[in-house]
């Protein structure tokens, strides 16, 4: 990324939409790129650029904020993201000090993780953080020579019991969000997608079973059609407070408190 630095008011934009220094609670933003239609990207299974430069250095201010960040399984499958910070950009020196820590939403313990998967080389490389976090159902603890080589790697396995048969997704928000604070003990989480996470996030928080601190959704030019990965809760949704809007390039990014 050749890019500049944000400028002061970009900055001061965001200020009040960050994890605070001291927080009670898991400080949790929900934040993704869509297009003008809420698509996320152009079908299931494809790493789409949504963001322009600008905005996308955006988001690796917001990583730079954050302890940890979260994506769902078809995420990592789909994108092979690295998941780490760089910024200011160009700043390779900074980049495992800004990093949050990686984590992935994988409750069937499915995706296929190895020192080739771009996080492990950014951790590798000294430029993102270990260990990846997988965060499974419990009953895959039955399967400990998989977790042992996840575990050389540098892959750390969450086990929580019952993930999956919760009475509803929203419900399980609220024990993913436990165990991030109380195991991992990190005192905030971006949520980057993609759309199952984003759809289930934004349905807990209007549930209550599950707190979302800020959104920060950028907006780009582009419509992605009817095949794409939609962001669409099952339910309408109004919770939206001290909402803000910026122009970064070519793109619009709101900023957003929930009540
Ligand atoms: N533009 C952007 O900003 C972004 C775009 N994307 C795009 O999104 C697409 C992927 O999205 P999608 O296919 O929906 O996959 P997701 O990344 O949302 O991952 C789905 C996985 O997460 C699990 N999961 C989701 N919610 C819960 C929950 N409440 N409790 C337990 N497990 C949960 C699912 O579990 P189960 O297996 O039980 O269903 C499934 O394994 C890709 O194309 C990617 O490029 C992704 C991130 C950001
Ligand atoms: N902010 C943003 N804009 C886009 O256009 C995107 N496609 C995404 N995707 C998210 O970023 C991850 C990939 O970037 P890294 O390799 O981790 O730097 C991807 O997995 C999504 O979470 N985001």
């Amino acid at each position: 990324m050749s890019l500049a630095p944000l400028p002061p008011s970009a900055l001061s934009f965001l200020d009040f939409y960050l994890p605070p220094k001291s927080h009670p609670n898991l400080f949790t933003t929900l934040t993704y790129a869509a297009s003008l239609d809420s698509r996320i990207s152009l079908g299931p299974g494809l790493r789409t650029t949504l963001s322009g430069p600008e905005s996308k250095t955006m988001t690796h201010y917001l990583r730079s904020h954050h302890d940890a960040i979260l994506v769902g399984a078809g995420t990592f499958v789909a994108d092979n993201p690295g998941l780490n910070c760089q910024y200011p950009p160009a700043d390779t020196k900074n980049a495992l000090e800004c990093s949050p820590l990686p984590v992935v939403l994988d409750p069937g313990f499915g995706i296929e993780i190895t020192q080739q998967s771009k996080v492990l080389l950014n951790a590798a490389q000294g430029i993102g953080k270990y260990p990846v976090v997988l965060v499974s159902e419990d009953r895959y603890l039955a399967f400990p020579d998989k977790i042992s080589k996840l575990k050389l790697l540098g892959v750390r396995v969450l086990t929580i019991h019952n993930l999956s048969s919760q009475t509803s997704r929203s419900k399980s928000w609220k024990l993913i969000q436990n165990t991030l604070q109380h195991e991992l003990n990190v005192k905030s989480v971006m949520v980057e997608g993609g759309a199952e996470v984003i759809n289930d996030l934004l349905l807990a928080s209007h549930n209550e079973d599950a707190t979302v601190n800020s959104v920060i959704i950028t907006i780009a030019p582009v419509y992605l059609g009817k095949g794409g990965v939609q962001v669409a809760p099952s339910l309408p949704l109004d919770r939206l407070t001290n909402t803000k809007w910026e122009s970064f390039g070519r793109d619009v990014v709101m900023v957003s408190g929930v009540r």
